[in-house]
Parts: structure tokens; sequence; C-alpha cells
């Protein structure tokens, strides 16, 4: 982009202090922070474009730095399992499996094949876990104590080479023992972890075969599908979570599709044409290497959350709000469809990453640092897009740590603030536009009741139900109210897609 004044540069976050006057009126400041991953003079990974929205918002923390600097390199075939190990504690703490991944030091000295080898492992032991926990205890005469938790870390690792990825037995069980003596406080439970992963790498693909797929669900995570979508329902969405996602990538309009498809497709990796105009294939490693990214005639968008923004229909020349915007992939697809969009986060760090995303797109935003509960812009918008925060749980595929890290009180928790964001956003409305809500969550309580919850509070706007023809012809996609519902378990044979929900409602004029 040329180099233009302070006022006429759009891509630019402006802090809450800097919104005397409304979301359009330049004096964007928020300094020179350059996009973090410009910062570190790497492209983005795969999946960073449109990541799984998140309660709490890790982004913000320091990077993690505790590794050992003097620590003694690990005999080849060792760094990916250790690798992988630090990312599951980090994930224990707290940290989403993407953080994790950014910020675990063993896994950034990895390269090629030993890089996707631990990404992998730790990816499968996390969407599995209730598996192979299930497997792992039955060889356990009680429960290992807390302070032993690497120790079942080890195991879970070994088990997952043994059962979910092609690493031949004896690899799996030599390389864990090896990790227990690596630190003494494993060590004392080699043995135990060598007899262990040994009777898993015999018995256990039998015993994984028998599990049922909610075994590797949450039991209030279970329930609340169970309650929505019926006992078959829930066994369809769990079953869906053990397949990894497509690669799906969102065109700027006018771009040739088929050219595209033809461009893209690569020996072995088919990519195709969805109905709504999605381009999928298989995932690959290196997103940055594929044609279109470094022109920004693409952008990583899961086929479910380009759903939404299209509900608002014709956005040409309106002003758009997109309201919980980062990391942009809802405000490129505005953008891109010629509308004047304002792109609001409560956090610059990740809105960082929508100027990343809108710069290597060439699109044009303005964007705004604050919480949606208080924003008040001079001007209305002829439209809004409120993608709230939620549990996520429709993301699980790619998101294989979400079951591990939400809880049944973060869902009550969102649910409450999302019911305030609607309100809030619907005030932000001009007289007779729409308001479209949506969320990546299967739960019932964040999407399908929040519709109706807002209906009842605000007589003052109507739904105006999704039609098929809005939706590239899918109309298996729209529940009986007129809403999109979208589950992972839908359009199976083409991959699947990620749970969403949205609701478009029409203010009265
Ligand atoms: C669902 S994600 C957004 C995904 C995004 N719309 C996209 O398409 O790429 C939710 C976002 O809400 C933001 N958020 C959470 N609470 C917020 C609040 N109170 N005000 C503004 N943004 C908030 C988070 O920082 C996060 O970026």
């Amino acid at each position: 982009m040329s180099e233009k004044s302070k006022s006429d540069r759009p891509n630019r976050p402006r802090s809450s202090a800097d919104r005397p006057r409304g979301p359009r009126d330049g004096g964007a400041k928020f300094g020179d922070r350059k996009p973090r991953e410009a910062r570190e003079g790497r492209p983005p990974r795969q999946g960073s474009d449109d990541r799984a929205p998140r309660a709490r918002d890790s982004d913000t923390r320091p990077p993690r730095d505790r590794e050992e600097v003097t620590r003694k390199p690990l005999p080849a075939g060792l760094e990916s399992r250790y690798a992988a190990l630090e990312i599951l504690d980090r994930v224990h703490e707290g940290a989403t499996l993407e953080d994790a991944l950014a910020r675990t030091r063993p896994f950034d000295n990895l390269e090629g094949s030993d890089r996707g080898f631990a990404r992998a492992l730790a990816s499968e032991t996390l969407r599995r876990r209730g598996s192979l926990d299930h497997i792992i205890g039955g060889y356990l005469d009680r429960p290992l104590p807390k302070k032993s938790a690497r120790v079942m870390d080890i195991l879970r690792i070994a088990a997952a080479q043994s059962l979910l990825m092609d690493t031949p037995p004896h690899a799996a069980v030599s390389t864990s023992v090896d990790l227990a003596n690596d630190r003494g406080e494993t060590g004392g439970y080699a043995s135990l972890i060598n007899a262990i992963a040994r009777k898993i790498a015999k018995d256990g693909p039998a015993m994984l075969k028998k599990l049922p797929a909610r075994t590797d669900t949450p039991s209030w995570m279970w329930r609340g599908w169970e309650r929505a979508y019926g006992p078959n329902g829930a066994k369809a969405i769990a079953e869906a979570h053990r397949r990894t996602a497509a690669l799906d990538l969102s065109f700027k309009p006018n771009e040739d599709l088929d050219a595209w498809r033809d461009k893209l497709s690569q020996e072995g990796n088919e990519a195709r044409i969805m109905p709504n105009g999605t381009i999928r294939m298989k995932r690959i490693s290196d997103v940055s290497s594929l044609p279109g990214y470094d022109d920004g005639a693409w952008w990583i968008q899961d086929l479910a959350a380009s759903l939404p923004a299209k509900l608002l229909g014709d956005v040409s020349g309106k002003n758009v709000f997109d309201l919980c915007s980062a990391p942009g992939g809802k405000t490129l697809q505005l953008a891109a469809a010629g509308a004047k969009v304002t792109s609001l986060d409560k956090s610059g760090a990740r809105l960082e990453r929508v100027v990343t995303n809108l710069t290597r797109s060439k699109l044009t935003a303005f964007l705004v640092e604050e919480d949606v509960l208080r924003f008040r812009p001079d001007e209305k918008a002829d439209a809004v897009l409120l993608d709230a925060p939620c549990t996520a749980t429709g993301t699980i595929r790619r998101h294989p740590d979400i079951p591990w890290n939400k809880g049944e009180t973060t869902l009550t928790a969102l649910a409450e603030l999302q019911g305030k964001m609607i309100d809030h956003a619907i005030s932000l409305l001009k007289p007779g536009g729409t308001l479209v809500y949506c969320v990546c969550s299967l739960q019932r309580e964040e999407g399908e009741a929040q519709a109706k919850a807002a209906l009842k509070r605000n007589p003052s706007i109507s739904r105006v139900p999704a039609t098929a023809e809005e939706l590239g012809g899918m109309e298996t996609l729209i529940n009986r109210d007129g809403d999109l519902r979208t589950l992972p378990s839908m359009l199976t044979a083409e991959g699947g897609l990620d749970g969403f929900f949205a609701v478009r409602f029409k203010l009265a004029d």
C-alpha cells in the first residue's frame, strides 16, 4: 500500500481514546505497531486467518520463554516428541493449541517433517484424549497423582503414536521411555511407561475400535448436543470431530474460480469448488506457498464461516459494522464486497491480525479497538455483523483443545454476554437496518436460544429468514425458523464444515 497520511490510513487500529468522533473520521493512531507476523518476518501459518474465536483472549499474554537455554540436544527422533509434550503442557495450563504451537520454543526449533509430526502428535492426542485416557486408565491400578501430569502425557503420546499415527510400535515405546528418562521427575516411572506403552501397542487397537464416539466429548457438551440434535445427531457430531477439517479458501468476488481451482490443484490434492464459491482442498503445511497467497486473491475461511456475511445481502457502498472482527475473515469478505467496513474488536493484538490480512488482500477497513458494549459511534450503520465470542464448539475439528479447556460455566457467562451484545448491536442500526448475529458454536444456548430471547426482548426487530439462494442453494443448512444452522456432521461426503449458527434481524423503519 502506498504511503498515506495518518488520517488516510484506514487499516490502522484506533484505540478507544482516539474515538471522540464517528467511526469513519480518520484520525487513526495506535502507533506504528507492526502486525506480529511481519515482526517475526515469517508468513502466518495455516489456519491463522480464520481461527476459532476464544472466550479468553490469550493472544495478549507475553510469549512463553521458559525453555532452558542450556538444554543438551536430544537424540534424533526425540525432539519432535519432546516438542509435542511441551505443547500439551501449555494447553493444560490453559493456552489454546494454536497459541501453544506459536509459543513453544522446542516446536519453533523444528523444521520440515519433524515439525509436522510434532504438530500432528499434539493435535491427535488432544482430539482423542478421552479415548486415550480410557485405554491408559485400564492399565493403571489407581489414577496417577496430579504432580505426575507429565507421566500421563508421555503415556498419551505413546498411545497416540501406536493407535492413531503410523509410528512403528517399538519407536513409540522406546521414545516414550527416553522422554521419561530425560527428567528426574518422570525417570522413576520409566519402567511403568515401558510396560503400559507395550501393552497398548499390542492390545490398544482393538480396544480403541470398541469405544463409542462420545468418549472424546466432555459430558456437559454431549448433553447439550443430545438435547439439541438427539442421540444420533450428537453421535454424528462426535464422529465428525474425529476427522480433520479441510483447507477452505474464500475468494474476492469477480475472481475466476475455475481458473483458481486449476491453479491450486496439486497431485493428490485436487481443489474443488463448493456450492457457495469456497475452494476446498486437503490441508497442507505451507499455505503461503500456494498460488494467489502473495497477491491476496484469497484468504483461509471455513465454508460455514463464510455464510453469515452473505446474509447481509448486497453491502456495496453501505456502512457496515463488523463487531468482534478479529482475525478478520468476515471483514475481508465485506470489504471485498464493496462495503465501507468498520471492523471492531476489543483485542489490539488480534486486530493486528486483521491489519495483516487486509494488507495482504489489498483491502481496507476502519479499525476500532473497543469493547462492543462501549462502542457509541456518531453515525449508525446500515448493517451490523456480530460474530460474538462463544465456546467455539463448532470448530473442534480445527481446535481439538476446545473440549478440554472450556466448561459449562464458560457457556453460561458467554450466553449472558451474547444477549447484551445483541441488544447493543441493535442500538447501532439505522431504522430499517439489518443485524446478523452469529456464533461458531453447537450449543443452543448461544444460537437458537439467543435468537428467540432477542426477539422477545426487542419488539422493534423481526426475523428475516435465510434463503437457500443466498447460501449457494444449500437449503439443508437452514433450520425450521429460517436461521443458518451448520453442523460438522453435514456435507460429510464433501468433507464436512464447521458448526455455525446465524440469524438475521431487521430493525423496523
Ligand atoms: C468469533 S471471534 C471473531 C472472528 C471474526 N469475526 C472473523 O470472522 O475472523 C470473536 C472475537 O471477539 C472478540 N471479543 C470478545 N469479546 C469482545 C468484546 N466485549 N468486544 C469486542 N470484541 C470482543 C475477540 O477478541 C475475538 O477476536
